[in-house]
């Protein structure tokens, strides 16, 4: 059993104002600091400040989750028109309204206006406080501003500081001002000829809402044989066919070695930074473009957050299973989101939070600690994402690859979606979904799909994996007719003699 009393309040907070002593302090005001406050407070008379030094919603809200998905939608409703006999001789453009696009966009970023939010704060007994807050000290933050501003936390204090995307350090990369991913989720300007710089999900993503919007010539620059590394295979594949076939040039195994840019110019987010930049390539070519893209990855928002001063590495951030972060000193300390690196989707982050914010009225209601919902257990091996590119692709759980990894014996049960319920959906619906079982328990591990809309498909199999259903059991779980559903249909099928 884990119980642990609640850490005696600290003898700062005795001396504080009662203004600038809470029970829980927030560092960063993204989707996981949000919710963070929200639970640890809920239900009871514990004060919260959320600090926030940019636009509480965070980095989701405002550049990259919303916009992007805004981006996106709109070609797949158009893809799924044009593939719809009845509907497709009423669809006279081919490519989508850009200003209106940008118009929605824009909308669902309410103009980098953060006021819902910060009502939304105030109703849930929030105080939000703007500026850079940093630790000074066990349960102490200051907070940066024009009225600088040092708070005490009678319980806890949370870091959700999220992250910032990385630049390498390629000569003549930085100088050409790229975009990274807050400029081409804002982007206000299309570049005729855009480079993209990495094979994640961020340069997928982007590379298809580029191509989409009209950019004529993108190019994504590989370094690794394959998109999306850490997806199966057969998803990976679906996406890089999608690309080519939509003139996306996708160069494999080759990296940026320098980058020349003589006209450079801080024109603002989204809007092309000057004039044409060209790149050059391990492979010996080069590649001149109207703007490059840079998503090589992001690293946790740790710089000037403090740590030192509670005797942490600054490098980085760990937590165990409540979000306390180890290597620190009592239990007051936690780390909820992308900064603590064990799962950087908004989801994960926002259901940490929700852990973390138990775990925190727990301790100080000197509650035990016994029950699951106290502890982050989908951080193990039962994260779902969607990717959102054409085709879309949904998993959850190990791939093949990583299950044996592991150091599992799994069975891979695959199959097409060829189904009535996808046929229905578009005349032109192609799909695969596999299943990776544990051969001794027979439950699943993990599942992808990668089709037309097949976002709304993971969940079923997230619960499968949460609830350890045995895959006789799934049998009787069936799916409705005709919905792509039936695809679980055809998996269990394949298992059939
Ligand atoms: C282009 C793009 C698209 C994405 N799409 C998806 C998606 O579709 N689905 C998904 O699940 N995930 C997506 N993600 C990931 C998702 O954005 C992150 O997982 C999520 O934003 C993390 O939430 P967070 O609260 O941990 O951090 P953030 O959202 O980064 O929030 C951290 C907040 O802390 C503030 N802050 C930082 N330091 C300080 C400080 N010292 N003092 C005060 N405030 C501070 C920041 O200003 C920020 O507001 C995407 C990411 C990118 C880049
Ligand atoms: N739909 C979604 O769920 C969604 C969408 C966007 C982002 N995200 C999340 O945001 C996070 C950041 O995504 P990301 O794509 O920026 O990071 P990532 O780590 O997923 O991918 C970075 C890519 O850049 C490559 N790379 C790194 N350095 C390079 C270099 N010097 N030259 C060429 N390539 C280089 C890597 O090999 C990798 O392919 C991820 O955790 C991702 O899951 C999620």
């Amino acid at each position: 059993m884990s119980s642990e009393p609640a850490d005696s309040a600290s003898p700062a907070s005795e001396t504080a104002s009662d203004s600038d002593t809470f029970d829980v302090i927030v560092l960063g005001a993204g989707p996981a600091g949000e919710n963070a406050a929200q639970y640890a407070i809920a239900g009871s008379d514990r004060t919260a400040a959320l600090v926030e030094h940019e636009l509480v919603g965070g980095e989701c809200s405002y550049w990259a989750c919303m916009p992007s998905k805004a981006l996106l939608r709109p070609t797949q409703v158009l893809g799924t028109a044009t593939h719809m006999p009845g509907v497709q001789q009423h669809v006279t453009a081919e490519h989508v309204d850009v200003p209106a696009v940008l118009t929605r966009r824009d909308r669902f970023t309410s103009g980098h206006d953060d006021s819902s939010q910060v009502l939304w704060a105030d109703a849930a007994g929030i105080d939000v406080i703007r500026g850079h807050a940093h630790l000074t000290g066990p349960r102490t933050v200051t907070v940066d501003g024009d009225h600088p501003r040092t708070l005490h936390a009678r319980h806890a204090v949370v870091l959700a500081t999220g992250t910032v995307a990385t630049v390498p350090d390629l000569p003549g990369l930085r100088a050409a001002l790229p975009w990274t991913s807050r400029d081409a989720t804002n982007l206000q300007q299309i570049p005729r000829r855009a480079l993209v710089i990495g094979g994640g999900v961020v340069a997928c993503e982007t590379a298809t809402w580029l191509r989409q919007l009209g950019a004529d010539e993108v190019t994504v620059v590989v370094r690794g044989p394959r998109l999306l590394a850490r997806v199966e295979p057969f998803a990976s594949e679906a996406v890089a066919a999608r690309m080519q076939t939509h003139d996306v040039r996708l160069r494999f195994g080759t990296e940026v070695t320098a980058v020349t840019r003589p006209d450079v110019r801080d024109t603002g987010v989204g809007m092309i930074h000057g004039g044409p930049a060209t790149a050059e390539l391990t492979d010996g070519t080069t590649v001149e473009v109207d703007e490059l893209v840079v998503a090589t990855g992001r690293r946790a928002a740790v710089d000037h957050l403090g740590l030192h001063t509670v005797g942490l590495d600054t490098g980085n951030v760990t937590v165990d299973d409540h979000l306390t972060v180890t290597g620190g000193d009592g239990t007051w300390l936690y780390a909820v989101g992308d900064v603590n690196g064990r799962a950087a989707l908004t989801h994960m982050g926002k259901y940490q939070a929700r852990v973390c914010g138990d775990v925190i009225a727990a301790r100080a209601e000197n509650r035990p600690l016994d029950d699951p919902r106290y502890r982050a257990g989908a951080d193990h091996g039962q994260i779902p994402q969607v990717i959102f590119t054409v085709p879309e692709i949904s998993s959850v759980g190990h791939t093949a690859d990583s299950a044996r990894d592991a150091g599992l014996d799994v069975e891979v049960l695959e199959a097409d979606i060829d189904v009535a319920g996808a046929a229905l959906h578009r005349d032109d619906f192609t799909g695969h979904a596999a299943l990776v079982v544990d051969r001794a328990t027979d439950v699943l591990v993990g599942a992808t799909f990668v089709g037309s809309e097949v976002a709304e498909l993971v969940h079923t199999a997230t619960v499968a994996i949460v609830g350890k259903v045995p895959l006789g059991l799934l049998w009787h779980a069936v799916p409705a007719y005709p919905t792509i559903s039936e695809v679980w249909l055809r998996l269990l099928e394949t298992r059939r003699p």
